[in-house]
């Protein structure tokens, strides 16, 4: 199979989908792999990199388009890239079909096959290329947090961990799946006093079983949200519900309840977001300010330190990459659950339900896999 890597073009996004050790396994298995010139460089990688392993350099995103069979990318297409996709295109990427309606018409329209990252999901309900850039963003969550806490970031002006005589500030992360996981270890670590709501018992039993004494466990719902945000400092966004747009656990009245200063870190904002008052932010331009309440929403975290991000995606990406060029598509999609789980648009027809239902489209379970 032919497949060609374009360089990401949106903002500050920094990773690439393949790594020159990917190209070589690929054509190794007799594939001919195109990558766009510098698509590499802000991961660490130069173009030579790439040929040396094997592959074909493109001189720009078109020709990176017109070569491939299938299309290899980190995030969405942005609209500089719609027109670039056709029907012949089996595209594998993140998608977030459900926090947009103008992407999704525009791939319905393209009629490309469209095999999103984030919904590819085992047996056991874990989301395989999800989980390694949400080990990302729930660190980078804190990390973000702890700086935004800062009085010249327009925070409330608090140490996450305090000093010895000092209280530490106070984490509330509403989700417990990897990115509140990994965020409450951070914040943890760092002395502060941290809760963590899930809707799932199961969860918050195994949490409380591994989590150090500073992390305490509590139920999400909506009493219990509106009274611990009263005194909060940093209150992190990691809910999910595969595919579908994220619940709004946090309204807009609740605001005016909320310290002046308070940081919101929405990580679910990629599916939309679980605070009402949250709309995408880049890295360029990461916070705004509502109520009082820094907002961070920024929806490619794991953008910012691609040298970390690009090895831990493509470890997982790389195995299904293989098995998609090796077998096709079809079968791939056919033979493998997961993959199949992955197949949100199909050729103009919608296959995931999550995004069906934000939308109000038709859902076809089995949708043409000709
Ligand atoms: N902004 C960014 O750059 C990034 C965003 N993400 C996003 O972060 C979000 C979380 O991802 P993961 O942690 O991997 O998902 P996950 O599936 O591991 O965890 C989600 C958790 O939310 C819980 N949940 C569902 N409804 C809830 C409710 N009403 N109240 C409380 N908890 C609820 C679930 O029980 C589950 O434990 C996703 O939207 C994901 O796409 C992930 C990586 C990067
Ligand atoms: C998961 C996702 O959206 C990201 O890594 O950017
Ligand atoms: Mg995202």
């Amino acid at each position: 199979m032919i497949i060609s890597v374009p360089k990401e073009i949106k903002n500050n996004e920094n990773r690439v989908a393949i790594t020159p050790a990917g190209v070589k396994e690929l054509v190794k298995r007799g594939h001919e792999v195109y990558v766009q010139s510098t698509a590499g460089h802000g991961s660490g990688f130069i173009d030579d990199d790439y040929t040396a392993a094997g592959a074909k350099i493109t001189p720009d995103i078109e020709a990176a388009y017109k070569m491939g069979e299938m299309i290899v990318k980190v995030k969405e297409p942005v609209f500089r890239e719609y027109n670039l996709i056709t029907s012949g295109h089996v595209m594998f990427t993140y998608f977030h079909f459900a926090s947009s309606l103008e992407l999704t018409q525009a791939m319905i329209n393209q009629k490309a096959v469209c095999i999103a990252y984030e919904t590819v999901e085992h047996e056991d309900r874990s989301l395989p290329l999800l989980v390694p850039m949400s080990e990302v963003a729930g660190r980078m969550a804190v990390q973000e947090g702890a700086k935004y806490l800062e009085k010249p970031m327009m925070g409330k002006g608090i140490l996450l961990g305090g000093v010895p005589g000092v209280l530490p500030a106070k984490v509330l992360i509403i989700g417990g799946g990897v990115v509140g996981t990994e965020a409450a270890k951070m914040a943890a670590g760092l002395g502060a006093d941290v809760i963590i709501m899930d809707s799932n018992l199961k969860r918050l039993r195994y949490l409380a079983d591994i989590m150090p004494a500073n992390v305490k466990t509590m139920a999400s719902n909506e009493y219990n949200i509106r009274k611990m945000i009263r005194d909060q400092d940093l209150i992190i966004g990691a809910v999910l519900i595969p595919g579908a747009k994220a619940p709004k656990l946090i309204t807009k009245d609740m605001l005016k309840d909320m310290q002046r200063g308070t940081v919101l870190v929405d990580v679910a904002i990629d599916q939309g977001g679980c605070i009402e008052t949250c709309r995408p932010t880049t890295h360029e331009d990461p916070t705004y300010i509502v109520d009082g309440i820094v907002h961070y929403c920024v929806a490619n975290m794991p953008g910012a330190v691609p040298y970390t991000s690009t090895l831990a995606l493509t470890n997982a990406t790389l195995p299904y990459i293989i098995e998609l060029a090796g077998s096709g598509w079809k079968t791939a999609v056919a033979q493998h659950m997961e993959l199949s789980k992955g197949l949100n648009l199909c050729k103009g027809q919608v296959s995931c339900s999550g995004v069906a239902d934000a939308f109000n489209l038709p859902h076809h379970v089995k949708p043409q896999l000709q």
